[in-house]
């Protein structure tokens, strides 16, 4: 599934967040996007997902217009979402909760039960937490429990907003190889994170939203070896943020 947009535009009253963004994501290709807090990722996401409308321009799943294709229901079944809250209900058991997910998505759990239970144990230590109520997990266990909600029933178009924040490192490491896993010629995942180690370790493309706008957008490659090595400086290079004094800061908290 190719996704992309044209001239996209979205604003919250008065603020423009996102401001004519054109792009487009190859089959194949896992993005991670990148951006101050505050730059739109999730918005972007939103967008994607279709939960929120453009101001303006034009968002493309398969070359089609995301207006046009959301009318096809088997189409918004090929998208998995990761929000980055609010996708569990607390009454519910981690079990329920697959259940009723499994029901909105229209698929028969039962028949899908080798995989589940495979992406379950993968990562979970112990099944025993299925039959807990989600309101008692912890928030690794939050986020592990709605990776395994976003891939229930293996969409095409995967849309991750911080899926590694509040994991422990090995925690991330097996969401790291569970992503890998799952990369394939005809899948385009998206994954929004502050964790640069972590981005760098499943993307082949990265976007950087800065200021309404892509800063970057292109191959990992690309990034990495236009000046610097590193992720992580190449990104403050970009988006060059202004080094600030605590001297006032440690005077008032002395
Ligand atoms: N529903 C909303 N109503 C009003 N403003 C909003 C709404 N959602 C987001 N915003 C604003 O849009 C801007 C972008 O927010 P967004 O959540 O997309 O950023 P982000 O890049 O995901 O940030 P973070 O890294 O902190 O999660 C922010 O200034 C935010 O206050």
């Amino acid at each position: 599934m190719e996704i992309g947009a044209e001239n996209l535009t979205k604003s919250y009253g008065r603020q423009i967040v996102l401001n004519g963004l054109t792009f487009r994501v190859q089959e194949g290709s896992v993005l991670g996007l990148l951006g101050n807090n505050g730059a739109g990722k999730s918005t972007l996401i939103h967008l994607l997902t279709g939960i929120h409308q453009p101001d303006s321009g034009v968002l493309l799943i398969d070359g089609k217009s995301w207006l046009d294709a959301a009318q096809h229901d088997s189409l918004r079944r090929q998208i998995g979402v990761l929000p980055e809250q609010g996708q569990l209900n607390p009454e519910l058991t981690a079990a329920e909760q697959l259940r009723f997910t499994a029901l909105l998505y229209g698929i028969d759990l039962s028949s899908n039960m080798d995989q589940v239970m495979a992406m379950a144990e993968y990562l979970f230590e112990d099944l025993s937490v299925l039959e807990k109520r989600c309101a008692t997990f912890s928030t690794g266990m939050k986020k592990k429990l709605g990776l395994i909600l976003a891939f229930l029933h293996k969409p095409r178009l995967v849309l991750l907003d911080e899926p590694f924040s509040g994991l422990d490192p090995g925690s991330a490491r097996l969401v790291i190889n569970f992503l890998n896993a799952y990369s394939r010629s005809d899948r385009v995942i998206v994954v929004s994170s502050h964790n640069l180690s972590y981005v760098e370790q499943v993307a082949t493309h990265l976007a950087v939203l800065h200021e309404t706008e892509f800063r970057f957008f292109g191959t990992m490659d690309a990034f990495t070896s236009s000046g610097q090595s590193q992720l992580e400086s190449s990104l403050m290079q970009l988006l060059a943020p202004e080094e600030k004094s605590t001297d006032q800061l440690r005077r008032l908290l002395s």
